[in-house]
């Protein structure tokens, strides 16, 4: 080791403690460690960051914090969250990531709207709202598919939001990993936790036991959340099956696709019978002629019957298609028809329309405060009146561009 060297770079390098203001200011936390909202101390940027603080302890910690980092320095895509620094404590044997910070995601909106609807509040969204939400959600996942990378998880709460700002409104698919259990059980985790192992997203082919993670796997979740986001309701709301399942199997979750899609005949999807838990299906009573009238067609009537200006049933069944070699792409979705009628899909997801989402709550560390931070967090649950933003300034709507839409 070059102990001088060592000690001059000792000298000047500054630790994350120096440069960001983060203490007390925590807003997620997960089995890898915790996140705070940070500002820089020196005032040469006002802008806010997700500060991710790994206990790079135990091997298993320090193996994905290097695999955090290796795969976000390669990649760079306006609708993926971006690696803007990295700190190696050597004291601590800490791991701080520094991120964009993106005020809002998918779960906490989602959690919004169905309260609002619940408790009657009409909350006024922009018509464009979802198709310029999940255009974005295309394009982030077709990039991180055409360099090969799948992401595996996509779900509610790793879709973030950027708030007011110069990047209003632009969606940053980020993965926040799996959450630990902090907290008493008394509240149910999805009350608490947005980051929760859910099989809601789970493709039919992972349920039925495949054991390889395909590009289609992310698209058949994007189809679950466009679902979510039109009807504030989860496709296949299914028991929160225990984290520990032994089996992919779930007969809640394959039942309830079955009732939407219907049930797949040969000719739809031929690789179903080789599928590894196929004979479970017949073993546990599923049968065809239990799902005939079933189809998204038939589901989709149901709730909307007067249809839905945010809503392309082609494009839904094109996602929601049971054979993963079948199912559309990302790059065709992008290409899809949807994408060119009005209102076009806009950069600023949240254009004509003032936020009304809260901001990230700090999350109180110690035990009897966390009590007192969950009963507010009920109490919370009608959302709150926001102050009036100023309009958003006129901006471009996304132009269908040749990169993203190779017809
Ligand atoms: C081990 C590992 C964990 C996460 C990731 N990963 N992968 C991706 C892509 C490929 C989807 C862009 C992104 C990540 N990492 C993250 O998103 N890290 C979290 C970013 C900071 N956290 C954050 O913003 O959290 C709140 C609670 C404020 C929403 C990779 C590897």
């Amino acid at each position: 080791m070059d102990f001088e060297f060592r000690a001059q770079q000792d000298q000047v390098r500054r630790s994350v403690e120096e440069l960001f203001d983060f203490q007390g200011r925590m807003i997620g936390r997960g089995t890898y460690g915790k996140v705070f909202k940070a500002k820089r101390k020196d005032g040469t940027d006002t802008s806010d960051y997700a500060l991710k603080q790994i206990d790079a302890t135990g091997q298993s910690m320090s193996n994905s914090a290097i695999r955090e980092i290796a795969l976000l320095r390669e990649l760079n895509h306006i609708n993926l969250i971006s690696l803007q620094r990295v700190f190696l404590s050597h004291v601590d044997r800490r791991v701080s990531l520094l991120f964009d910070f993106a005020e809002h995601d998918l779960w906490h909106i989602i959690k919004y709207h169905r309260a609002a609807k619940a408790s009657k509040k009409t909350v006024n969204c922009a018509p464009g709202m979802i198709k310029s939400i999940l255009y974005q959600i295309l394009a982030g996942i077709h990039y991180l598919h055409s360099n090969w990378v799948l992401h595996r998880d996509l779900k509610p709460a790793n879709i973030l939001l950027m708030g007011d700002g110069a990047e209003r409104g632009r969606v940053k698919i980020g993965d926040m990993g799996f959450a630990r259990l902090f907290t008493s059980p008394l509240v149910p985790l999805s009350k608490i936790d947005p980051v929760v192992v859910t099989l809601w997203y789970r493709s039919p082919e992972l349920l039925l036991g495949s054991h390889h993670h395909t590009k289609a796997i992310d698209l058949w979740a994007i189809g679950c959340i466009l679902y979510e986001l039109l009807t504030l309701e989860p496709l296949f709301h299914c028991k929160q099956d225990d984290i520990k399942a032994s089996s992919p199997f779930n007969r809640d979750a394959l039942e309830k696709i079955f009732q939407v899609v219907g049930y797949p005949t040969d000719s739809d999807w031929p690789g179903l019978k080789q599928m590894p838990e196929y004979p479970r299906l017949s073993k546990e009573g599923f049968r065809a002629i239990h799902y005939g009238h079933c189809s998204i067609e038939q589901w989709m009537k149901k709730v909307f019957p007067n249809g839905h200006p945010s809503f392309s049933l082609e494009l839904m069944k094109r996602l929601l298609t049971f054979d993963p070699n079948k199912r559309i792409t990302a790059e065709q979705a992008l290409c899809d028809p949807f994408f060119k009628q009005q209102p076009l899909p806009h950069q600023d997801a949240f254009y004509g329309m003032e936020i009304p989402y809260g901001k990230r709550e700090f999350i109180i560390e110690d035990e009897e405060q966390q009590q007192q931070q969950q009963q507010q967090q009920q109490q919370q649950q009608q959302p709150a009146i926001q102050p009036p933003h100023p309009p958003p300034v006129e901006e471009p709507s996304i132009q269908i561009t040749q990169e993203n839409c190779h017809a």
